[in-house]
């Protein structure tokens, strides 16, 4: 078989907070008439410069056309050559690898009529425990508002919750009291994500004051500056708490394995660029003892759907998991949204081929954006994923 085109839509999705993420859609041709679809998942975040489409596309098909997709360990290397990983965590050219990965495992799996699930070993459990996230507070007034989203989304079945924090522990500290207040011990909150904001001892001193509202937390979140190893190393040698850290590079990884700075390496194709990528490191983990949870950039369902079949293939996965990306937007781009039932993100059935998940096409002309362009939008929207505007 061979790769014959590329195509490329991007889509600006609405998030039911009113921030508008910006994805890219990826089909995948091939000479047996098959085709293969991907995710290049949220480039609205910082850096913030813009991807040309159509360039990404002519330089995509001259890599890639003529190509057998079955060769996925070499085109990860060419793709690699073409976009090389960089010791960022949202580093774009991860995104595009990410989406082109995705999308070959779907072409592949769908000429053998399997699911994606066996590409990846096949499966240790068919859903994943998952949280929802409760975005930073920066003000007072935004405990009441995220108390609002607990309640409607324990509603919904999700009884287990990550917060972002270290903004305003003041705020961070009332809403934990309120969550312990008002739901006890039927909700959970898995982990305080501090994304690189603070130093170390800062972090520290955070987790102490939080962990007051110990509501069942498995792990601390990125507690130091992005490659600041010593610093993630220093505070898990002072804290109970697990620490947790995003993959965005081998090279980075590498590292905090030699330091010994994690206990559990988050792990998500789109940081990573890949399905092919993300199972190397968490083989790696593995390898070293270190558990895994499969972290998000919070994708769409096709996105979501990858990392559904990734997450139910590992062998070291026993925190909650973070992908939500499906119940976080207002709507998507597939016929057949990923489901989410009692707190679990359910992978798509195995009888199903490829990723299990068929775009719709209506639906992608609904969310259609001409380019990656940035709107106006401020760093505080950007970091907390919120439309307000309030600085
Ligand atoms: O665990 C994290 O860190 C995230 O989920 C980062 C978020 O910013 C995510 O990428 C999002 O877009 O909500
Ligand atoms: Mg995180
Ligand atoms: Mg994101």
């Amino acid at each position: 078989m061979k790769i014959t085109d590329i195509e490329l839509h991007a889509v600006g999705v609405p998030r039911h907070t009113g921030f508008v993420n910006k994805h890219v859609i990826v089909r995948i041709h091939s000479d047996e008439g098959t085709v293969g679809i991907g995710e290049m998942s949220d480039f609205s975040h910082l850096p913030r410069y813009s991807i040309d489409l159509n360039d990404l596309g002519k330089g995509l098909k001259s890599v890639l056309v003529g190509k057998d997709p079955f060769n996925l360990m070499k085109i990860n290397q060419d793709l690699l050559d073409n976009f090389p990983e960089a010791m960022y965590y949202y580093e774009k050219g991860s995104f595009i690898r990410n989406g082109i990965d995705n999308a070959l495992h779907d072409l592949c799996a769908k000429y053998l009529n399997v699911s994606v699930s066996d590409l990846l070993g096949g499966r240790v459990r068919d859903k994943l425990k998952v949280c929802y996230p409760i975005f930073r507070h920066r003000f007072m007034e935004e405990v009441e508002e995220n108390m609002d989203v607990v309640r409607k989304r324990y509603e919904q079945g999700f009884d287990v919750f990550r917060l972002y924090a270290g903004k305003n522990l003041d705020a961070d500290e009332a809403f934990l009291a309120k969550v312990k207040e008002e739901f006890g011990s039927r909700v959970k909150i898995k982990s305080y994500d501090f994304s690189h904001l603070l130093n170390w001892k800062d972090a520290l001193r955070a987790v102490k004051r939080l962990s007051r509202y110990d509501l069942g937390l498995e792990m601390i979140e990125s507690p130091a500056p992005r490659n600041d190893f010593e610093g993630l190393y220093q505070i898990r040698l002072k804290t109970d708490y697990p620490i947790s850290e995003h993959v965005w590079s081998f090279k980075q990884q590498h590292e905090m394995i030699k330091k010994d700075a994690v206990d559990i390496f988050n792990i998500s194709p789109i940081f990573i660029g890949g399905l092919t990528s993300a199972k190397k490191a968490a083989y790696a983990a593995e390898v070293v003892n270190k558990e895994c949870v499969l972290g998000t950039t919070q994708e769409l369902s096709i996105g979501t759907a990858a990392m559904a079949h990734l997450g139910c293939s590992l062998t070291n996965i026993h925190y909650t998991s973070d992908p939500t990306g499906p119940e976080l937007y207002t709507g998507d781009v597939v016929k057949n949204k990923i489901i989410y039932k009692d707190g679990y993100l359910h992978a798509p059935d195995k009888s199903i081929k490829g990723l299990g998940v068929e775009i719709d096409d209506v639906l992608l002309e609904k969310y259609r954006v001409p380019d990656l362009s940035w709107g106006e939008v401020t760093v505080h929207q950007l970091q907390d994923r919120t439309s307000d505007s309030k600085e």
